[in-house]
Order: C-alpha cells, then sequence, then structure tokens
C-alpha cells in the first residue's frame, strides 16, 4: 500500500483539507433524535459517513463514544471503518494509545496490522511514557503504509503543564517530540507517515514544527474557540501540512444531509482561506 503521507496528501489535494470527527456525543444523539445506544451509534454513523463520505478527505472517529457501549460500540466502529473505506475516505482512529514498547505493539496490531478488524489509515498515539515507547507503532505503520499522530500540543488547557515544561537539554517537550516525529519523516515525499497533534487553540508557544515534514492535525476549531484565522498564528511556515478536524462545527448541523454538507463546505472554505 502507497504509505499514508502519501494518501493523506492525494485525499487532502483532491477533495480538501479538512477532517471531520465522528462524536457521537449523547447531547448530539438526542438533537439528532436517536437513542443513546449502540443502535443510535450506528444510525449516527450511518448518516455522517453517507452525507459526507464523499466530500470529506479523512474521518476521525472518537474512541471514547463507541468504546462506552462495551463490544457493541467496538462493533460499531469495526462496521464503520469498512463502512468510510467503501466511500474512498481515509480513517484516523482518535484512540490515543500509549504505553510500554511490549504492550505498545499490541496496540499497534490493533490499529495498524493488516486484517485486524480496527485497521485503521492512522491512529493518535500518546508519546508521555517516551517517544521512545512508540517505536512498535512507528514501524507497524511503516510496514504496513499506514501513519500515526503523535500528540504535541494538545487543544486543552491543561495540556502546556505538561507539553511546555523544558527538558535537560533545554529543549520544551513539545519541541523535542516534533524533532523526533521530523527524524523519523526525513527524506519522505510529499510527506512522512509521522504526524503530530496541535491544537488550533493553542496560540503562539516557540514550538518550531517546520521540520516535521508529516501532516499536522489540528483539532480545536468550532465547539472548542479556534477559528481558521488562528491556523496562521499556530502553524506559520508549515500550513502546506496542516490537517485541520472539527466534531461538533459540523455534527451539529446534523441530521440532514444538506445540513452536514453545508457545514464541512463552509468551514473548508473558511480554512481555505487561509491555507490557500
Ligand atoms: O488535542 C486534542 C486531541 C484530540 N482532540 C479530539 O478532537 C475532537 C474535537 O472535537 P470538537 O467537537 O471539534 O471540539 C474530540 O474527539 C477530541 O477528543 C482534541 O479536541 N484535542
Amino acid at each position: 500500500m502507497e504509505p499514508f503521507g502519501a494518501r493523506l496528501a492525494s485525499a487532502m489535494a483532491n477533495r480538501g483539507p479538512l477532517c471531520v470527527g465522528i462524536d457521537p456525543h449523547p447531547a448530539l444523539l438526542a438533537s439528532w433524535g436517536l437513542p443513546d445506544s449502540p443502535v443510535g451509534l450506528q444510525q449516527f454513523v450511518d448518516i455522517t459517513v453517507a452525507a459526507l463520505g464523499e466530500q470529506v478527505a479523512i474521518f476521525k472517529p472518537q474512541s471514547a463514544f463507541f468504546e462506552r457501549f462495551g463490544s457493541a460500540g467496538i462493533a460499531v466502529l469495526e462496521r464503520l471503518l469498512v463502512q468510510v473505506r467503501e466511500t474512498g475516505a481515509l480513517v484516523l482512529m482518535d484512540a490515543k494509545r500509549g504505553d510500554i514498547g511490549s504492550t505498545m505493539g499490541a496496540y499497534a496490531q490493533a490499529y495498524l496490522s493488516d486484517g485486524s478488524p480496527l485497521a485503521s489509515d492512522a491512529v493518535t498515539i500518546s508519546p508521555y511514557l517516551g517517544f521512545g515507547s512508540l517505536q512498535p507503532a512507528l514501524d507497524m505503520a511503516a510496514q504496513t503504509g499506514r501513519g500515526v499522530f503523535v500528540l504535541a500540543l494538545t487543544s486543552n488547557p491543561e495540556g502546556p503543564q505538561l507539553q511546555h515544561a523544558v527538558q535537560a537539554d533545554g529543549r520544551m517537550v513539545a519541541q523535542a517530540i516534533a524533532d523526533a516525529a521530523g527524524a523519523a519523516n526525513a527524506g519522505a515525499s510529499p510527506m512522512g507517515s509521522v504526524g503530530l497533534v496541535i491544537g488550533a487553540t493553542v496560540g503562539v508557544t516557540g514550538v518550531d514544527v517546520s521540520g516535521v515534514n508529516g501532516p499536522l492535525l489540528a483539532p480545536g476549531l468550532g465547539a472548542q474557540g479556534a477559528t481558521a484565522e488562528d491556523l496562521r498564528t499556530v502553524f506559520g511556515s508549515a500550513l502546506a501540512n496542516v490537517v485541520p478536524t472539527t466534531s461538533r462545527e459540523v455534527l451539529s448541523a446534523g441530521p440532514s444531509a444538506a445540513g452536514l454538507q453545508d457545514a464541512a463546505a463552509r468551514m473548508l472554505e473558511q480554512i481555505r482561506q487561509v491555507l490557500g
């Protein structure tokens, strides 16, 4: 399979640089007139994928909203992966996995190995057990043409306490993560498959992401208060690699297909005015 970084670059060039999150919050299910149950989740997924599957480059299901129903919710997530694949869009599983290396290997098998029922195009992972602990996921992704997005500067207000801390070598923790991702992506074209998560909400941090050479997932647009214009401030010269993502801003326009499509198109138009 072509590497994830190249597949994502083509999808964004063809469909526009937008990732839509699939986050079946109880409040959204209620506003769509759906039950807060696995049946409601399935209908939420069916409607979202049918409405947006041919419009957006990549979907980002939030695993937590499916996991809360145990195996019945995971079954919906497994079907979602098949449904999205049929539309030609990509899937980034937002599961934020991270553990000691040997256990990380099992997470890599779950989300990044061929034939796994949860195999996705990419998965979010957490480097806060040390970037090196992620190596099994980086290796599996490289082997199977999939990708990872490593948490660097998250969109929540609590993130800076840890991510802005200065290491013994004088670099900020988030800078060290960005540098490690850049090393993993060295020489890749059009971009590597080791992405970072950097919130659109983070403002000016001093973290230099110009050498990452991988996709930069930017959550926080809409419900968390960031605007497309904030992308310019946060990403500067790395704007070309930014993958803006939003969930509630688009999903709250459902359940009508036209409502979802118009909301996604509006968001994409705002993003294009900044990203070009
Ligand atoms: O730093 C991060 C990392 C992940 N997220 C996830 O993205 C969506 C955001 O949802 P909105 O409705 O657009 O606010 C959600 O699944 C988060 O868990 C993030 O927000 N920030």
